[in-house]
C-alpha cells in the first residue's frame, strides 16, 4: 500500500503529463508557475497600505503570509502529486479563506445571533475545525467547494457594488471579475476536458489557472480593504489608485486612505 507521502498517491492528477521534464517533479509547469506569483502579486498593494500605517490594517496584513503559505502547498502538491500534498494544498486555502473572512466580512453580513467581530471569531474557528474534518472525507471534492466560495465574494462584492458610486472600484471589481472568470474557465478546462487538451498537445490549462487567479486576487485585495476602511474606520476615506499610473498597460492596484475627515 503506498504511502500517503508517496509520489503520485493524490486522488487528483492534473492534465500536465507526469515527469515529463524531471525525475523529482512530477508536474513541471504547475510546480514552478505557483508561488512567486502568489505571494508577490499579494504583497505588492498591501505594502502601499502598511506605509499608511493604520493599526487595525498593519494587524489584519499579517494574514496575507496565509497566500504564501498556500503558494509552497501548492508547489509541494505539483511536485509530489501526494496525497498529503493534496490535502495541504486544499486545507491551505481553506484556512487562508478563513482568516480573510475572519478579519475583512463585514459586520453587517453578520448571521444574526453574532454580534460583534470576537463572536465572529468562534464562529469561524468553529467553521474551521468542522470543514478541516470533513475535507478528508473525499479529497477530490475539496475544490469545487473552495470554488465555490468565489461565488459567494461574488454575491458580496454586488452587494457592495450596488452601494457605491465610484468609478474606479466598478472599474476594478470589473477586472477582477473578468480574470475570476477566466481562471475559473482554466480550472474547469483541466479538470473536465483533459482528453482534448491531450489530444491536441496542449495540457497546461491549470498553470494558466494558477496565473489567473493570482491576477483576480491582485484585484480583489485592494477593493476587500477598501470595503473594510469604509465599515471599519469611517473617518478615513480610502481612495483606488493604479501605480504608477492609471494610463499605463502594466499597473499595480492599491488603496490608499486619504486625510482622515475633519472632526468637528
Ligand atoms: C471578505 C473575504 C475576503 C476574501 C479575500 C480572498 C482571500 C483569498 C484566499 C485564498 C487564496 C487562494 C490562493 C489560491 C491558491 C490556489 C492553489 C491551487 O491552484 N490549488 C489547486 C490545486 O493545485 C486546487 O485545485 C484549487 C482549488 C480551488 C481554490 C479556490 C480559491 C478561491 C479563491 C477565491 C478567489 C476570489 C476571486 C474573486 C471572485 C469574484
Ligand atoms: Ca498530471
Ligand atoms: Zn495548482
Amino acid at each position: 500500500m503506498p504511502s500517503i507521502f508517496s509520489y503520485q498517491s493524490a486522488e487528483v492528477d492534473w492534465c500536465e503529463g507526469n515527469f515529463e521534464h524531471s525525475t523529482v517533479i512530477a508536474e513541471y509547469y504547475n510546480t514552478v508557475n505557483g508561488t512567486p506569483l502568489f505571494s508577490l502579486l499579494l504583497f505588492i498593494p498591501l505594502n502601499f497600505l502598511v506605509l499608511e500605517g493604520a493599526d487595525r490594517l498593519r494587524v489584519s496584513n499579517c494574514s496575507f503570509m496565509m497566500p504564501l503559505v498556500a503558494g509552497i502547498f501548492s508547489m509541494y502538491f505539483h511536485m509530489t502529486l501526494s496525497y498529503v500534498g493534496q490535502l495541504l494544498d486544499e486545507l491551505s486555502i481553506l484556512w487562508t479563506l478563513i482568516v480573510a473572512y475572519s478579519f475583512w466580512y463585514p459586520k453587517i453580513y453578520f448571521p444574526r445571533c453574532i454580534k460583534t467581530r470576537k463572536h465572529f471569531y468562534w464562529f469561524t474557528g468553529g467553521t474551521t475545525v468542522i470543514s478541516t474534518l470533513m475535507s478528508f472525507i473525499k479529497p477530490a471534492l475539496n475544490a469545487y467547494a473552495l470554488n465555490c466560495i468565489a461565488f459567494h465574494l461574488l454575491y458580496l462584492m454586488c452587494r457592495e457594488l450596488k452601494k457605491c458610486n465610484d468609478k474606479r472600484v466598478h472599474r476594478m471589481a470589473a477586472t477582477m471579475i473578468v480574470w475570476w472568470v477566466l481562471a475559473i474557465s482554466s480550472w474547469i478546462s483541466d479538470r473536465w476536458f483533459c482528453e482534448l487538451w491531450q489530444a491536441i498537445n496542449f495540457p497546461y490549462f491549470h498553470s494558466f489557472w494558477h496565473v489567473l487567479i493570482a491576477m483576480s486576487l491582485f484585484y480583489c485585495f485592494p477593493l476587500v480593504m477598501y470595503f473594510d476602511v469604509n465599515y471599519e474606520m469611517p473617518s478615513f476615506k480610502p481612495k483606488l489608485g493604479y501605480w504608477p499610473s492609471d494610463s499605463w498597460p502594466i499597473v499595480v492596484p492599491y488603496v490608499v486612505l486619504e486625510e482622515p475627515h475633519k472632526k468637528c
